[in-house]
């Protein structure tokens, strides 16, 4: 029973291997019969230091905290010390603040300041995290690992506070709504509290997952809210963002990616020119393989338009094996003589390149959010890992060189989140159109400097963790999960070498023609 108290000399009589305890952080563990079972091997449980004695330091730095914490080997514990209380904690994934230096951003930090956050933004921040803690966290961690989709009683919890209609933005689809709880009003509610959700959303570090919670939603549902007709509206999204119902982008196809013009999926009208006849592929469509519906770049007489297709006859979808989980619902799309109403065209024909554009800022920003919070993340991990891990007998941030790669990583990490907080102080004072015309170079720059940084921390950390950075349980999970898939965020929303060009042409533009040196 736990409840049991022992001196330190009375657990140091349990010391052979027919009655082995230890102590690990003030708790006193039974783990005569486990040594058999134990992942890591019999033996190492009776080194020298371990038996009957406090293996606290031996056991941090080769599990996670997590560890102690699952039911099976919770029932380890037979005690804690007499007098003496646990000193180490997980800093993650329990609903807190961490105070870690840096696995915060400095907003949320003790003792900084910011002038971007309401209280009502830090009231609402406090609500999120303990939502995704509670509910979405282990729900990521097992999926993650079995690959199945969300599970639909998350998506359900999710739809309860809301918070599908609030990860689309500020804007008139709030209206009416009880936004987590009532926390913030409708039309109070502004990119800082989308920011918010984003961020906390990816503190799960399931890369994979993240994008299976609706990410579809996210870039796939603007279009109909921005340019779908009234009716189309009203019955597409209020079970979409109830989570009754899922709708995904599908416009990158095998021949084009970032090259909206060279794709081949076509769309025809009918001779009485009522519906489309639709034909082609779509390729990386994520959250596709469960949607309902689809928002479709076709080709067309007048040049490139978008369409929503229901799933249907002639519409099949089928698993794309990626770096990340299967959760993603990732899929390759075939339409065969798909036939759509007319009325299910999104914006103007031959306009689907305005509808698309306007989608992608907010897409890209969005994806900036996310960059920046996971690289927090490993910052996190480096942090507490080169803090308990000893070699050659001693810590290994008493080391220079991994200093370094901590400084590199936090001085990056800072100065996307600081450029991402402007850029979203600058969304919220804009109109949609000003930010269309202003943001659209900054947030691609953002984007492309972000994840570039993002692999660069990617491979530090690995260096740092060593074989744990590659090892897919264990220490290094998250490192190794954060390797693997880091590149998804420098290809989806545009490739960087695209953005930047992207971006350098906007300002290019924008240069005085009388400018000179
Ligand atoms: C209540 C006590 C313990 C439990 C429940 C436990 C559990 C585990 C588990 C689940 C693993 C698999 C790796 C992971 O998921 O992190 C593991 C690995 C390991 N454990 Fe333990 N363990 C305990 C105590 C110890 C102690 C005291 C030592 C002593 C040095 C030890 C040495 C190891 C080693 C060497 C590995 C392999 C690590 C690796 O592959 O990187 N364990 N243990």
């Amino acid at each position: 029973m736990a409840s049991k108290t022992f001196t330190r000399e009375e657990v140091a009589a349990h010391n052979t291997e027919g009655d082995l305890w230890i102590i690990i952080d003030s708790k006193v563990y039974d783990v005569t019969r486990f040594r058999g079972m134990h992942p890591g091997g019999a033996s190492v449980l009776l080194e020298e230091g371990i038996p009957g004695q406090d293996a606290t330091e031996a056991f941090f730095s080769l599990h996670r905290y997590e560890v102690l914490e699952r039911p099976q080997y919770k029932r380890l514990q037979v005690g804690v010390l007499k007098g003496e209380e646990p000193q180490c904690y997980a800093t993650s994934n329990n609903g807190e603040i961490s105070n870690v230096p840096y696995a915060e951003p400095s907003w949320l930090a003790e003792g900084y300041h910011s002038p971007y956050y309401t209280d009502n933004h830090r009231r609402f921040q406090k609500a999120v995290r303990k939502f995704v803690d509670e509910y979405i966290y282990p729900d990521a961690q097992a999926r993650e690992l079995d690959g199945k989709r969300p599970s639909q009683s998350v998506i359900d919890k999710m739809a309860e506070v809301e918070l599908h209609a609030m990860r689309m933005g500020p804007g008139k689809h709030l209206k009416g709504r009880t936004l987590m709880g009532g926390i913030v009003k409708p039309e109070e509610f502004d990119y800082f509290h989308e920011l918010i959700i984003t961020q906390e959303l990816c503190r799960c570090g399931a890369r994979g997952y993240g994008d299976g919670i609706n990410s579809g939603c996210v870039i796939g549902l603007p279009p109909v809210l921005n340019f779908g007709s009234p009716e189309l509206q009203a019955r597409i999204v209020p079970e979409v963002l109830a989570g009754k119902k899922f709708i995904c982008l599908a416009v990158s196809e095998a021949h084009a990616g970032s090259d909206v013009f060279g794709l081949q999926t076509t769309a025809t009208k009918t001779e009485d020119g009522k519906h489309w006849i639709i034909n082609g592929t779509k390729k990386w469509i994520t959250n596709g393989t469960f949607s309902d519906y689809f928002t479709v770049g076709c080709k067309t007489e007048d040049g490139f338009t978008v369409i929503l297709v229901e799933r249907q006859e002639g519409v099949e979808t089928k698993p794309i094996k990626t770096a990340y989980s299967s959760a993603a619902g990732t899929a390759y799309v075939t339409l065969d003589n798909v036939k759509v109403p007319v009325e299910n065209t999104l914006g103007e024909e031959g306009g689907g390149i305005f509808v698309m554009l306007s989608n992608f800022n907010h897409e890209r920003w969005v994806m900036c959010c996310t960059s920046a919070r996971s690289q927090r993340l490993v910052v996190d991990e480096c942090m507490k890992w080169t803090h308990q891990r000893k070699a050659f007998g001693k810590p290994l941030n008493s080391q220079a060189v991994v200093r370094a790669k901590l400084a590199g990583m936090i001085a990056r990490t800072e100065s996307i989140q600081n450029w991402l907080e402007n850029i979203t102080y600058q969304m919220c004072n804009m109109s949609y159109r000003e930010q269309a015309n202003k943001l659209a170079g900054p947030i691609a720059f953002l984007k492309m400097y972000s994840t570039r940084c993002s692999q660069i921390t990617a491979t530090d950390s690995v260096q740092i963790f060593g074989g744990r950075g590659i090892t897919q349980t264990g220490m290094g999970r998250f490192i190794e999960h954060y390797h693997r898939t880091v590149p998804f965020d420098a290809l989806l929303g545009g490739a960087e070498d695209v953005l930047a060009d992207l971006g350098v042409r906007q300002a290019m533009r924008g240069m005085p023609k009388n400018a000179r040196l």
